[in-house]
């Protein structure tokens, strides 16, 4: 199976992917097609130039990683899966310390660490790259230029750990949530059947409301209290049609097969704009219990 994640070789999407792969039972041989940004994950999956596709969704310190939930908007996709990743930043260089003049990393990157590059290097010049792995690729031209990415990206691009654990909380998770095309490719039905085993689900949906108007959210949110449907995320983005106007994300424990949650979709659907379910898919806890 082809799968799509944000390169180059090192990043922690590629982490991401060989994490999920590992937990369901890996199947022949997979091959990792890197991509230089979100948005060509996305394209590489349309252009069923991949089967899957990993990306990044939200970080526990950054929040939200908006060209993922713009694309989950815009694009023909079904979330299959999800897994979280621990992230453990290092500043990797050629040279010393006191050498480093340009920090390069993924916006991401940058904002996980930005209490530590205040404190620690209030005069570096800030680079943003398409991935943290793409930064160890470049701060290895000069030995005034260092990179935040994983430890492992030190060894595969030959830097220096010059700091290690470089973040500004101690815990630091991304979660990645693991997309196929809605017609999901035979390839990846095993992969969907083999998680009905043991797991508990969730579903993630996007909701547009049409039209400002008071209580049009607490009447989604009622229907969900009403019936129990325990709600795990819940985010606003703009719609990009006029400033004030927003679509919701909105993630809750269940599956779409589950009547209880079919007839909350449906009560909801007729209160809406517009509607897309994303895909109903194993919780990653109990998914790590299960297996
Ligand atoms: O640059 C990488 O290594 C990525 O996989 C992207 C990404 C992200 O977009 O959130 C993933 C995890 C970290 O939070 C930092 C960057």
């Amino acid at each position: 199976m082809i799968i799509g994640v944000l390169g180059p070789k090192g990043t922690y999407s590629e982490k991401a992917a060989e994490q999920w792969i590992e937990k369901n039972g890996r199947e022949g041989e997979d091959i990792l097609e890197y991509c230089a940004d979100i948005q060509d994950v996305f394209s590489l999956l349309e252009d069923k130039k991949c089967e899957i596709g990993v990306v990044p969704l939200e970080n526990s310190i950054e929040g939200s990683v908006g060209i993922t939930l713009d694309r989950l908007l815009e694009n023909d996709v079904n979330i299959i899966g999800e897994t979280i990743v621990t992230i453990e930043h290092c500043l990797l260089s050629r040279g010393k310390k006191e050498e480093i003049k340009v920090i390069l990393s993924h916006p991401q990157g940058l904002g996980q660490c930005r209490q530590f590059l205040k404190n620690h290097f209030p005069a570096a010049e800030l680079r943003t790259t398409g991935s943290t792995s793409h930064a160890a690729k470049l701060a290895t031209e000069f030995e005034e230029m260092a990179a935040i990415a994983s430890p492992e990206t030190a060894e595969m691009y030959n830097l220096n750990i010059v700091m290690p654990n470089i973040q500004d909380r101690k815990h630091n998770h991304t979660r990645f949530v693991i997309i196929t095309r809605s017609n999901i490719p035979e390839s990846v039905q095993k992969y969907i059947k083999k998680d009905k085993q043991g797991s508990s689900y969730k579903t993630s949906i996007i909701v547009y409301l049409d039209r400002d108007r008071p209580g049009a959210l607490y009447a989604i949110l009622g229907e969900f209290a009403k019936t129990n449907i325990n709600l795990t995320r819940i985010e606003s983005r703009p719609s990009k049609k006029v400033l004030g106007d927003y679509v919701f994300y909105i993630d809750f424990e269940g599956n779409i097969n589950d009547t209880i949650i079919k007839d909350a979709i449906s009560n909801i659907e007729s209160n809406v704009g517009m509607l897309k379910i994303l895909g109903s898919y194993p919780e990653f806890d109990s998914y790590c219990e299960s297996n």
